[in-house]
């Protein structure tokens, strides 16, 4: 079922409250305002895949979402245990919706973990739910606070990196604002903290394409909040660095690896090398969950590939087919910049600086601010 919000521009893309999940359609942005009703872990599988809502916090909150409301009147008989296989199994469908981002297969662990937990303490399948459904909620507000810290640690590094009167301009890539998380966003947030603090000259979003999250969700959110913003196309991005334009290229992060190697919208690592190449410092801004100490490197990070339909057809596979039928494609929807491109890494901690000149130490970083 669908419902328009009567808020025409509305940029909340999670609309929650217990027993009820409505996801903001991010396929009609920035034209049409339609939020669709999810009511199972079902609805929210097909509504990450089809990307009614998508960017990596984002994900993992809404799926989280979808089995807390599927879970909320469940008429269940069975034991707590009974319970908590249930909800460890549809956590394990719903990892299977998107691979590359990181905290959607982080939040299904923890979630399971607690579930687990929960069971070894109660004989009551409603108690184990209702752990679940209170964690699943907190992910919500968590975000939020983790965005808005990201933003204040961001200003703060890029501000001490300023010379007197200067200000920044900064390029961003694809969508990582409210739309891609609960709430103010990643890098989005570090821009819009910046501009809060009157230090932004202007923004520059590419359109990222084929699904274009930067000309139809960025630019959106830009416009939404006044800031002073310009859409390139992604093929102008290193002509605009070249004019002396850029201060900084800042970027999200959809998976970092244990060496600093990090997962983002296809085209970041092109947007790194250009960066590198004009001597343009390149950030990644992300919360702490979006680090996989697990990996090494980014070589084992697993890129979804994405319909071909994307690039043949207008509107990012939505619209009428362009490309000359017949043609092969080749629609990698991320792609893996090297840690030896990157200037820092913002979290919600603290920025992480190298250590050396070409690398960072994570893991240390993530042990100190657990
Ligand atoms: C805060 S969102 C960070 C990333 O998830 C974002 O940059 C990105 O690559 C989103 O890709 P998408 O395919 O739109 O889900």
């Amino acid at each position: 079922m669908e419902s328009t919000n009567s808020k025409s521009n509305s940029l909340q893309s999670i609309c929650y409250q217990r027993g009820s999940l409505r996801l903001l359609d991010q396929r009609r942005l920035p034209l049409e305002t339609v939020y669709l009703d999810i009511r199972s872990a079902t609805d929210g599988w097909n509504a990450i895949k089809d990307m009614v809502v998508r960017g990596a916090p984002a994900i993992a909150i809404a799926a989280a979402l979808s089995l807390a409301v599927e879970t909320f009147d469940l008429g269940f008989s069975g034991t707590s245990t009974d319970a908590a296989s249930f909800l460890t199994k549809k956590l394990e469908y719903l990892v299977s919706s998107r691979p590359t981002a990181v905290n959607l297969s982080d939040a299904a662990t923890k979630l399971q973990k607690l579930v687990l937990k929960a069971a070894e303490t109660t004989d009551e399948p409603k108690a184990v739910f209702e752990a679940y459904i209170d964690a699943a909620e907190r992910m919500l507000t968590d975000d939020v606070n983790d965005n808005k810290a990201i933003g204040f640690h961001g200003a703060r590094f890029l501000q001490s990196q300023l010379k007197d009167s200067e200000s920044l301009s900064i390029l961003t890539h694809c969508n990582t604002g409210s739309l891609a998380t609960a709430g103010y966003g990643t890098a989005l947030g570090v821009i819009r903290s910046v501009h809060a603090e009157g230090l932004l000259a202007q923004a520059f979003c590419t359109e990222t394409r084929p699904f274009n999250q930067g000309s139809r969700l960025t630019a959106f959110e830009l416009v939404h909040d006044m800031i002073p913003a310009t859409l390139i196309t992604d093929s102008a991005a290193a002509a605009l660095m070249k004019s002396g334009h850029v201060n900084a290229v800042i970027v999200g992060a959809d998976r970092v690896a244990a060496n600093g190697d990090t997962a983002n919208k296809i085209g970041t690592y092109s947007l790194a090398i250009s960066a590198s190449f004009h001597k343009i410092p390149f950030y990644v801004a992300a919360p702490v969950t979006s680090i996989d100490l697990s990996l090494p490197s980014g070589e084992d990070i697993i890129v979804e590939e994405r319909s071909p339909k994307e690039l043949l057809n207008a509107d990012g596979g939505l619209g009428k087919q362009v490309a000359a039928p017949g043609i092969f494609v080749w629609n990698p929807a991320f792609d893996v910049t090297p840690a030896n491109l990157i200037t820092g890494i913002i979290t919600e901690k603290g920025v992480i600086t190298k250590v050396s000149a070409d690398a960072f130490d994570i893991k240390g970083f993530v042990e100190k601010v657990k």
